[in-house]
């Protein structure tokens, strides 16, 4: 079964949310440029971001920092407050740095490194570059002239992870929709998936019953259905409880 990370989530209900439809992973975006940034521009800038981190511990899920080229002063600043679980590089970081990075933390804090690809080629230099993270976040490439590295709700072409098998782990990211998610797993076999714009009923804004139904499909990998099919199935899901959903799944 697929691990989830819902990303881009920046209120504490729709934390509860997505852990409680069973997430594995809540991602925070730190990128001023983003529509899902949860950092202030103020001296309280940290604010929101401690309380979302706070909200992950009490809903007890895993919670994902992602920064693009970050200042040492971001880092710093989230590392002083209330450490995170995953630190997501998403710019263009050196190798040298994801590793100095990694080494600068506990090892119980995780550091992945995000990588735009649309060749095979770009996944194996990925996979040789940064040997020293812990996870390889595999997503498309952002549109020409974009001003942020990822978010975009577009995906690349899947064929290129046929036999894949880097050393290290990794997530599937990039135009992840309930619809299409449980396909995207069994055609790439992903240990793991990543989704924003696809659960989103307007640019940043998450929607409860998206999240359900992409959860509750990428751990059953068997679903195909319209949009609207596809709330359906995120309502169901959260009136059901995670009993009978398996129940459900098992009978499939
Ligand atoms: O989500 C953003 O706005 C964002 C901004 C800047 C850098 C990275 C960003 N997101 C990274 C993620 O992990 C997204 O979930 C990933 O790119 C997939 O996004 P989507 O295709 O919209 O599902």
């Amino acid at each position: 079964m697929a691990d989830v990370k819902i990303c881009g989530i920046s209120d504490a209900d729709m934390v509860k949310v997505a852990a409680e439809a069973g997430a594995d992973w809540v991602g925070f975006v730190l990128v001023p440029q983003s529509p899902r940034n949860v950092l202030g521009s103020t001296a309280s800038r940290f604010e929101l971001v401690i309380d979302l981190l706070l909200a992950a511990a009490t809903n007890n899920v895993r919670s994902v920092v992602l920064v693009s080229d970050p200042e040492p002063a971001i880092l710093r600043g989230v590392g002083g407050t209330v450490m995170p679980d995953v630190f997501q590089l998403h710019g263009k970081e050196s190798p040298e740095f994801v590793a100095n990075f990694r080494a600068s933390l506990p090892s119980s804090v995780e550091v992945w490194k995000a990588v735009g690809v649309s060749s095979r080629e770009d996944l194996e230099e990925a996979a040789r570059l940064y040997r020293s993270a812990d996870r390889l976040l595999i997503d498309a490439k952002p549109p020409e002239g974009a001003d942020r590295t990822g978010g975009h709700g577009a995906a690349f072409d899947w064929s290129i992870l046929q036999d894949w098998a880097p050393a290290t782990p990794w997530l599937l990211a990039g135009g992840l929709t309930p619809h299409n998610v449980a396909g995207a797993i069994k055609a790439t076999g992903a240990p793991a998936v990543d989704v924003s714009s696809g659960v989103e009923r307007q640019r940043g804004i998450k929607d409860a019953d998206l999240v359900r139904a992409f959860i509750a499909a990428a751990k059953s990998q068997d679903y195909e259905g319209s949009h609207e099919q596809a709330k359906h199935m995120g309502t169901m899901a959260r009136r059901e409880g995670p009993l009978r959903r398996i129940w459900r799944a098992l009978r499939r």
